[in-house]
């Protein structure tokens, strides 16, 4: 299983460079030398949070899922303090599960009938009043 290095923040800050560029986002440490020119954002952008956490900044931009999975690619470890669900040994795939678990908007526990009454209660409340209405008239008349 493989197990990523622990980094402090400080050390991260000393990977602030065009030849070696560092930033942390959600707690992943990402060596992003590589993908400086390839940024279809531009590279400046990225130097200006290197060495730094740029957790905030890069979901502000609002960047896509693709983008998103594209951290694990360059992700190089961990950092100190940082507590993914559960384990702070992560593996690449607990990662993976980490963020997929990250990104799904969870259900509020509501039983699937519980959906089915909400939207058919009022149906059968209406229908009711209807039909109540309805046999009322029929009587009125035969009276
Ligand atoms: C850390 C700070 C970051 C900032 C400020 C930033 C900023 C931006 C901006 C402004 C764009 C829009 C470009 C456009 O539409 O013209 C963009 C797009 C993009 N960025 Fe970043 N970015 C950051 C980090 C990253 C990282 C770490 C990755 C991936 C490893 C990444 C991957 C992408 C991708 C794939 C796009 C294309 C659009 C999308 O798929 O969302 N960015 N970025």
């Amino acid at each position: 299983m493989a197990e990523y290095t622990v980094f402090s923040l400080s050390q991260v800050a000393q990977h602030k460079s065009k030849k070696d560029c560092w930033l942390v986002i959600d707690g992943r440490v990402l060596n992003l030398t590589k993908f400086l020119e390839e940024h279809p954002g531009g590279e400046e952008v990225l130097m200006e949070c290197a060495g730094k956490d740029a957790t905030k900044v890069f979901n502000d931009i609002g960047h896509s899922k693709s983008a998103q999975k594209l951290l694990l690619k360059y992700q190089v470890g961990v950092v100190q303090g940082y507590t993914f669900k559960g384990d702070s040994d992560v593996s690449i795939e607990e990662t993976k599960r980490n963020e997929m678990s990250a990104f799904v908007i969870k259900d509020d526990h509501m039983p699937k009938y519980a959906t089915l009454v909400k939207f058919f209660l009022p149906l059968l409340l209406a229908a009711s009043y209807f039909a109540y209405t309805w046999l009322n008239a029929g009587l009125l008349l035969e009276a």
